[in-house]
């Protein structure tokens, strides 16, 4: 059984050996497992230099930093601390065990020190998904964008819209009160629908700006497709720096698909090596052209090879979603007329072949500055938009005021869902379920 009156302690950093390994603990066991551990409590806030010692045995553990944050003014609003040990296995686990063998003490759960964080109010729901993806964060773009997030970009604007709602449904409650008496004020209701569609209206253009922000999250991918022994390996090797997938003279090689994530100048890029597509009686091979086939038609971006000493596959016209690219350029003299030619063997034309990726995935995935970042907010949002047009059309249609206040009312509350002021447990579980353990 875990509760949440538990002290939790968890290896923050990162798993295996390393300079620095740090311990965090929350809780409000805290101050007894400094006490017990390291004789006392440091100055709050500053890290000193501790014997840290096992309770039971009066062992010597490690000698490391330790810093105390009292509650409230920690990451989780709880008493808490951190033991910055030498990081290796065994000093992690002898520590580990010896605070979580003090009473009521145990190992956190993922995400667990954040869901505190969460609940003391500490950060919105909003905030909580950024740090999430801050830690994730691979490339520049992701991490400029998570940072926004975690700072409260989208937070800001969604509490501004919810603030105004909250005023516009107050005035058309106030109308609903003077309904009955004679000297009614000026057109409460009408003001209110004024600031809800002015609200609506912001909305409406974050909404139309794409998907930027959710496909940021995830990467743009680049299939490579084409016949076999087109060099469709022979480029993915070339472009990840490294030969992670097999090449051969043989055609069919590939059967299975080999993703390889990158980081192309800040934007995060999946390159995805199929199977040569050809007909065939080889059931294995079959289904790796299958394969081949149903991940094109995902992908953001096709990359079509034909090696220029073989036909191409006519006729070569780009599209938004495919890029011809005539590969062995060494082999052959250029045809024109069949995209873009390299060899990836003598590496000509890979720099101009990287330069159109990545202008796709720029104009896709745009710089980190997006504010819907994520499904779950565009669904929030659009909820929102939702119940705007609703008391719009209920006002056009002369319907009664309490009905436009009921959807003003559903309005902020769909906008609610996003910073995690209503209506979420449904989503607390799946979004700290996916941080990792010390986090
Ligand atoms: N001369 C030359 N040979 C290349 C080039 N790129 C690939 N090759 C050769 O072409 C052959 C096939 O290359 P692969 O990368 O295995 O081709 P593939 O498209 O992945 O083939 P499958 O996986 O079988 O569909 C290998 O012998 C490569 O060395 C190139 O730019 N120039
Ligand atoms: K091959
Ligand atoms: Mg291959």
């Amino acid at each position: 059984m875990t509760r949440s009156t538990d002290t939790i302690a968890a290896l923050a950093s990162g798993f295996g050996r390393s300079g620095v390994a740090v311990v965090r603990i929350s809780g409000a066991g805290s101050r007894f497992v400094l006490e017990t551990m390291v004789g006392g409590l440091p100055e709050p806030r500053r890290l000193s230099l501790r014997p840290i010692s096992d309770p039971a045995t009066g062992e010597l553990l490690d000698r490391g930093l330790v810093a105390w944050f009292p509650g409230p003014h920690s990451f989780t609003g709880e008493d808490a601390a951190e033991f910055h040990l030498h990081g290796s296995r065994a000093v992690i686990a002898a520590v580990l065990a010896a605070v979580t063998g003090l009473p009521d003490c145990r190992v956190a759960e993922p995400g667990e020190f954040t869901r505190r964080a969460f609940l003391a109010g500490k950060l919105d729901l909003s905030s909580v998904e950024g740090l999430a993806d801050l830690i994730d964060a691979e490339t520049e773009a992701q991490r400029r964008q998570a940072l926004r997030q975690m700072d409260g970009a989208l937070a800001q604007r969604v509490e501004n819209w919810r603030g105004r709602l909250l005023h516009a449904l107050a005035l058309a409650e106030a109308e609903l009160d003077f309904v009955d008496e004679a000297d009614v004020p000026e057109d409460l209701l009408g003001e209110a629908l004024v600031d809800a569609a002015s609200v609506r209206g912001e909305i409406a253009v974050e909404l139309a700006k794409g998907r930027g922000g959710e496909r940021l999250r995830e990467g743009f991918t680049v299939v490579i497709t084409g016949p076999p022994n087109a060099g469709k390996s022979t480029l993915l090797n070339a472009l990840a720096h490294r030969p992670a997938a097999i090449v051969s003279p043989i055609p069919g090689t590939t059967r299975d698909i080999i993703e390889v994530h990158c980081d192309l100048g800040g934007l995060p890029v999946v390159l995805v090596d199929t199977a040569g597509l050809r007909d065939t009686r080889d059931p294995i091979e079959q289904e790796g052209v299958d394969r081949a086939r149903a991940r094109a038609a995902t992908a953001d971006l096709v990359l079509r090879l034909s090696a220029i000493d073989s036909p191409p596959e006519l006729p070569c016209q780009d599209d938004a979603g495919v890029l011809h690219v005539c590969t062995k350029a060494d082999l052959g003299t250029t045809t024109d007329g069949r995209g873009l030619v390299i060899s990836a063997l003598t590496g000509a034309g890979l720099d101009e072949l990287l330069a159109a990726i990545r202008e796709r995935a720029a104009g896709a995935l745009g710089g980190g500055q997006a504010l819907i970042t994520r499904e779950r907010h565009r669904h929030a949002l659009t909820d929102t938009v939702e119940a705007l047009d609703r008391a719009a059309s209920a006002a056009e249609q002369r319907l009664p005021a309490e009905l436009i206040a009921e959807d003003l009312r559903l309005a902020a509350r769909a906008l609610g869902r996003v910073t995690g002021r209503v209506d979420v447990d449904d989503v607390l579980d799946r979004i700290f379920s996916s941080f990792c353990i010390g986090k």
